[in-house]
């Protein structure tokens, strides 16, 4: 390799870490344009029509305020990683600084309040909570002391007995469950029909029990339990054919002639 081409390597890493070391500013700010509703504000019945801040913030903040400024940095920075397509028109008065408009991708449409009020979007925020973001600056201390996890380090116990005690964090997991398994299963029960001979099926760390309510729309012969834990069970919806039971699964699971285990159980807990 010449010296110029060392330099160039070098210059390229120095780039790359500077990149990593700011990684952060992605996530905050996908966290933040959920916080302000802003793909549900550019949805609207699926026009998905490019808006600029300014209009934008007029359907965020329909009284008013806000800073067009400071959402465009959020909405370019998002642009840049494929959540929104940034529009220019650059025939205006002003070519050096061209009208920038903004419409959702695939990957922005995700976000989006679908007719059953899902989304990815309390997926977002689910990640992003208080308590476990107390506990990201930790992970180093799952190599110095491993005896107990980040998040029990931070929070003084662990994360789904943390969530059950607060209701609102509760319904922040079960509404993010729901929000990414329902159109997981949805392709799952397209393709595998594994699950027809099935009389009595055990869905373990099954959440709200979204998983079961579709497995037994499209096997209704199915007799379904809806198994976790009691603070999360105490606040599942009622679904016709699906009994919820709380419990431990670590210390016994309700018979069944076969087991549904779906997404992280294990290696969450
Ligand atoms: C990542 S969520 C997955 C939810 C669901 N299976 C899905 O795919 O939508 C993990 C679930 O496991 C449950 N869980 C965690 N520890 C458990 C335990 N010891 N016994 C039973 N359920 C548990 C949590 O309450 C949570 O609902």
């Amino acid at each position: 390799m010449g010296d110029v081409q060392r330099a160039e390597s070098s210059n390229k890493a120095r780039l790359a870490i500077m990149e990593l070391a700011n990684m952060i500013s992605v996530p905050m700010s996908l966290n933040a344009i959920v916080r302000l509703n802003v793909p549900d504000a550019i949805w609207q019945g699926g026009a998905n029509t490019p808006l600029s801040v300014v209009q934008i913030l007029s359907r965020v903040l329909p009284s008013g305020g806000g800073d067009p400024e400071n959402l465009q940095r959020i909405l370019r920075m998002l642009t840049s990683y494929g959540v929104f397509d940034e529009h220019l028109n650059c025939s205006g008065d002003d070519s050096h600084s061209p009208e920038r408009k903004y419409s959702l991708t695939d990957i922005g449409k995700t976000l989006v309040t679908d007719s059953e009020g899902l989304s990815y979007a309390p997926y977002v925020l689910q990640h992003h909570q208080d308590a476990l973001m107390r506990a990201w600056p930790l992970v180093h201390e799952a190599v110095l002391n491993p005896t107990s996890e980040p998040f029990v380090k931070a929070n003084g116990e662990g994360a789904y007995s943390y969530y059950g005690k607060k209701p609102e964090m509760n319904g922040l997991m079960q509404k993010a469950m729901s929000g990414v398994s329902v159109p997981f299963m949805r392709a799952i029960l397209d393709g595998y029909d594994g699950l027809k001979g099935v009389k009595r099926l055990v869905d373990v760390g099954g959440s709200a029990g979204d998983c079961l309510r579709m497995i037994l729309q499209k096997y209704p012969h199915v007799e379904g339990i809806n198994f976790d834990l009691p603070e999360v069970v105490a606040k599942a919806p009622s679904i016709p054919g699906v009994t919820h039971v709380g419990g431990d699964m670590f210390e016994s699971i309700p018979a069944a002639d076969a087991i549904f285990m779906k997404v992280n159980v294990i290696y969450f807990t």
